[in-house]
């Protein structure tokens, strides 16, 4: 068994005792069908004597074959729906599961077609091999029973059944790979649609919108293309399939009555065996679809397990590590990182190198630095979105190896730069961190951001549907902001919008900010200049190292890049002030 097809079957081994269910009934199904030409001929047979024995037992073997085929077909139709459900199911749960990174690199569309539209091709798959397998021995059996009937007759047969398969053998290869062709397709085309979708402002305002759509209709007609080879495929190979029967079915017409009037095949085998050979297109169609469905699913499987290899995040601390838990030392930094090394991927150039610092238990840490300095990805080594290469982060003076990944995030709380708004309401959005936050909490939170008086004003307050083009960049922040600022944290992790905002929404941030520095650690990446004034000690990131640290007027003092970035802000602030005047 080649190891694609061994990915299909893996899906199905949890279902082997439906499959086997499946194959019995499928056997006797089809030996009610087998016999029914043997029993109609003992209805000729007995011509002008009684019948009612032979007619009961054809009305019966037509009853219980219906039945048990219904029966067949609607297990192996629950069998399916099972299996694409439990493939759906471990690709959402893998995803939500991966680590950033590797979640990251691929794109959203693809992740979302294989979820979707490649589970869907296991559907005919999961009955495929119960299909080939019943088929098959249906096929043999007629010909079998064909043979007991004449010799002869079953030669002719037999040349058609062979050319017939050569045929499929030949073009069965290529209509699987046309299919897959298709398939990959489709998945470009996720991921390139889901991209411009989200670039859309970008798009049309670049002008871009004939290009991108040519571009995306490109994966389309490709797939499109690709489906097309492979439906003149499978036309050429159904009409070859049906012709050849056809065709054979003449000859052991022609041969059959010309053996009947030399006595050598009585009239009831005749009808008999040509009732066999009708009913062999049965198998043969049946084959051709399994087979066909086996190849589409075999590659889907493929694609599917493909998602597993994306790298997950450990769900448990090394249990046996972890120290009993202590008071911390108040006196001690809530968050410590020692001579941190961290690089996205290897053999790249590390994203941050050696880095020291401490984060005291409470007040206000600014990092700031030019462009690609590292300050996000110091932040993604706080939240465990990526793991130190050599060096170590502590939490409360413990190694954060010595926690779990959900232990870390309990205790931090993140305010992203691009701020996302879950699908939802506001009041989803605020309790997205914390499920169980009361009303007065929430509405808490919403004073804090200074949002109260604009959610009251809405007709269904904090039930209002949020979509994200319904907020402004500013409002978006100071939902953000709530929802991080709910529960306290004991980090507050704050990147700041690059936008320029509105004043209510810079005083709303900075008196919150302020707030928290008060009773907990806030770290902020600055892109302000009131923030970088308001925080007790400014961490200067250069080319992924610590350059300086210390407060604004010692920095100022000390610190030449350090003047250049204030400089810059002061411009960007006065910017502002001079487009609001
Ligand atoms: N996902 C990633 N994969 C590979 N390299 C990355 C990734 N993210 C960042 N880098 C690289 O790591 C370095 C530090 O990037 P980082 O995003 O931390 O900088 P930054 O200071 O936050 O910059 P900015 O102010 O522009 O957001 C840069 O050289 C960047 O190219």
């Amino acid at each position: 068994m080649g190891p694609r097809l061994r990915t299909l079957v893996s899906f199905l081994r949890p279902h082997t005792p439906t499959l086997v269910a499946g194959l019995l009934l499928g056997l006797v199904a089809n030996a009610a069908g087998l016999a029914t030409p043997m029993v109609t001929k003992w209805v000729l047979d007995s011509l002008g004597g009684s019948m009612a024995w032979p007619l009961t037992a054809l009305i019966a073997l037509v009853v219980v074959g219906a039945g048990i085929s219904l029966r067949q077909w609607i297990l192996m139709g629950t069998l399916a729906e099972r299996v694409i459900l439990d493939a759906r199911v471990s690709i959402i749960r893998r995803y939500f599961a991966a680590t950033v990174g590797d979640l990251t690199r691929r794109p959203s569309g693809e992740l979302v077609t294989r979820a979707t539209s490649d589970t869907g091709l296991l559907r005919e798959a999961s009955s495929s091999i119960v299909g080939i397998v019943n088929s098959s021995l249906a096929m043999i059996a007629t010909l079998v029973l064909m043979g007991v009937l004449d010799l002869v007759l079953l030669g002719c047969t037999l040349a058609a059944v062979v050319i017939v398969g050569a045929v499929m053998a030949t073009l069965m290869p290529t209509i699987a790979k046309a299919q897959e062709a298709a398939q990959e397709s489709v998945g470009r085309l996720g991921g390139t649609l889901d991209g411009a979708l989200r670039a859309i402002r970008t798009v049309k305002a670049s002008r871009a919108e004939a290009r991108q759509s040519a571009r995306i209709e490109a994966d389309a007609r490709e797939s499109a293309e690709a489906s097309i080879r492979a439906a003149r495929r499978t036309a050429v190979v159904w009409t070859i399939a049906w012709s050849g029967i056809q065709l054979s079915v003449i000859a052991i017409l022609g041969i059959g009555a010309w053996r009947a009037e030399q006595g050598l095949l009585e009239i009831s085998s005749l009808i008999a065996f040509l009732l066999y050979a009708f009913q062999l297109m049965g198998p043969i169609t049946e084959l051709t679809q399994n087979v066909t469905a086996l190849q589409a699913g075999v590659a889907a499987a493929a694609r599917i397990r493909q998602i597993e290899a994306i790298e997950v995040e450990p769900t448990a601390p090394p249990a046996a590590s972890a120290p009993p838990a202590v008071e911390p030392d108040p006196t001690q930094p809530v968050l410590a990182l020692r001579g941190v090394t961290a690089r996205y991927a290897p053999g790249t150039e590390p994203a941050v190198r050696d880095i020291d610092l401490d984060i005291p238990r409470r007040g206000h840490t600014a990092v700031v630095g030019p462009s690609g300095a590292g300050k996000t990805t110091l932040f993604s080594l706080m939240l465990r979105f990526l793991e130190p290469e050599s060096g170590e982060l502590f939490l409360d003076g413990r190694p954060y190896r010595t926690y779990g990944h959900g232990e870390v995030r309990a205790r931090l709380a993140y305010v992203e730069q691009e701020t996302p708004i879950v699908p939802g309401t506001i009041r989803d959005n605020l309790l997205f961190t914390h499920p169980d936050a009361t009303e007065e909490e929430l509405r808490a939170v919403l004073a804090a951001v200074r949002l109260d008086g604009k959610v009251d004003a809405l007709d269904e307050g904090l039930d209002t549907p949020l979509t994200s083009s319904a907020v402004s960049g500013g409002e978006r922040q100071r939902i953000a902001l709530a929802r991080a600022i709910l529960r306290t944290p004991d980090v507050l992790l704050l990147d700041e919008a690059t936008a320029q905002v509105d004043g209510l929404t810079e005083a709303a941030l900075q008196e919150c900010v302020r707030e928290r520095a008060a009773v907990g650690a806030v770290v902020t990446i600055a892109h302000r200049l009131s923030t970088v004034l308001d925080a007790d000690t400014i961490v200067v990131l250069e080319g992924g190292r610590v350059r300086a640290q210390g407060s604004h007027d010692e920095l100022l003092a000390t610190d030449e890049l350090y003047r250049r970035l204030v400089e810059a802000l002061r411009i960007a602030t006065s910017g502002l002030v001079a487009a609001d005047a």
